[in-house]
């Protein structure tokens, strides 16, 4: 290289130090001016000022840069100074992973949520009879399960489908639950019925159609009782966090999420599943993730490689809808799995060492 270029070029290596340094000068004016605007309570986007200090800069500009040049540039520096000033008063979010660096367990009877292990949460779409859900409850316990899903109250599309049984239903999933050792998680829809939801679920399920349902969201953020909150059908990520949000700011720090799929134009599976919602969150947030297979896909055929690929991406559990026989059920049909279909669902995610739920029982021998 000439001596010249080089000696040009560290011309501009100084240039560039003493920049650097002007720059990072006035980013701390700027969140000085910032903090100052804040007590003031005044807007952080000034455009008459940046007109003026534009207009000045114009003036005084001797060039080779011409004008144009000149305005783009202070713009951009305009533009990272508001960015500064807004990142410095952005409010972290409690449930974010800057006010919590370690990962938030929930504990639901003896399982652990977000330790690390992966749990299973299973069960009927809705509850429709003792019977039914007794059988999925020892299905369950069989196969190491210890969290048993089962709706009863059902928010569904159309008014004339079958809306769950109610205070009904919750008392079969506790009665079974409590034969058989497992754990409640159910859907709650109304904010009147928290005290309800205390007396007979251990997780409260808020479902997607009422993730952004603020009053149901602050009346759990009042209770103790754990939740599982899913994520709405159209709702970003920052808006799931924030709905979250609504419920740890009211002193319930146990939250799951779950990433349920969203709507999109695919029409070959229900919902088109997010999967980089997974890694994302879990990056972004300290609370535990769950994926359910059966809404994200709506159909059979893709649910164990879907919930290998929800494993694989971080999630700390994934939900699955099983039904003793899916053909007659009041809902989700199409989608539910049966008894036998589950069994082997769970042997799969054994062998391939995504789950270790260990077999319970003398049916261990035939499994
Ligand atoms: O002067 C202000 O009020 C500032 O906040 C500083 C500043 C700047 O970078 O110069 C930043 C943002 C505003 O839109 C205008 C100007």
């Amino acid at each position: 290289m000439s001596n010249k270029l080089e000696e040009l070029r560290q011309q501009l290596d100084e240039i560039n130090g003493k920049l650097l340094e002007l720059m990072n000068q006035r980013a701390a004016v700027v969140q000085q001016i910032g903090e100052v605007k804040k007590q003031q309570g005044v807007n952080k986007y000034d455009p008459v000022r940046e007109q003026d200090m534009l207009n000045r800069l114009v003036q005084a500009n001797t060039g080779p840069f011409d004008d144009g040049t000149i305005r783009h540039l202070f713009k951009q520096i305009f533009k990272a100074s508001l960015d500064l000033q807004q990142q410095d008063q952005k409010k972290v979010l409690l449930v974010s992973r800057k006010r919590q660096t370690e990962d938030t367990v929930v504990q639901v009877g003896e399982e652990a949520v977000g330790n690390g292990s992966s749990t299973v949460i299973a069960g009927p779409c809705s509850v429709e009879s003792e019977e039914q859900v007794r059988q999925v409850a020892h299905a369950l316990k069989q196969q190491g399960v210890r969290l048993l899903r089962g709706g009863a109250f059902k928010p569904r599309t159309s008014p004339y489908d079958f809306q769950g049984l109610g205070e009904e239903g919750l008392k079969i999933l506790r009665k079974v639950a409590d034969e058989t050792g497992l754990k409640v998680v159910s859907e709650i829809v109304n904010p009147a019925d928290m005290e309800l939801a205390e007396q007979y679920v251990d997780v409260i399920q808020i479902g997607a159609r009422n993730m952004q349902n603020f009053e149901l969201l602050k009346a759990a953020g009042s209770t103790r009782t754990p939740v599982l909150l899913k994520r709405g059908m159209s709702a970003t990520v920052e808006e799931f966090l924030f709905a979250a949000e609504y419920i740890v700011s009211r002193g319930n720090t146990q939250v799951m999420l779950c990433e349920r799929g969203i709507r999109t134009y695919e029409k070959w599976t229900r919902n088109t599943l997010d999967i980089s919602a997974v890694p994302l969150i879990k990056q972004e947030s300290h609370l535990p993730v769950f994926v359910d297979v059966t809404h994200s896909t709506g159909r059979r055929d893709i649910q164990l490689p879907v919930a290998k690929a929800a494993l694989a991406a971080g999630a700390d559990g994934i939900m699955l809808e099983v039904h003793p026989n899916p053909a007659v059920a009041l809902s989700d049909s199409n989608q539910q799995i049966d008894i036998e279909q589950f069994n082997k669902f769970m042997q799969e995610m054994r062998r391939a060492g995504f789950l270790n739920q260990e077999l319970v029982g003398a049916d261990k021998a035939h499994l």
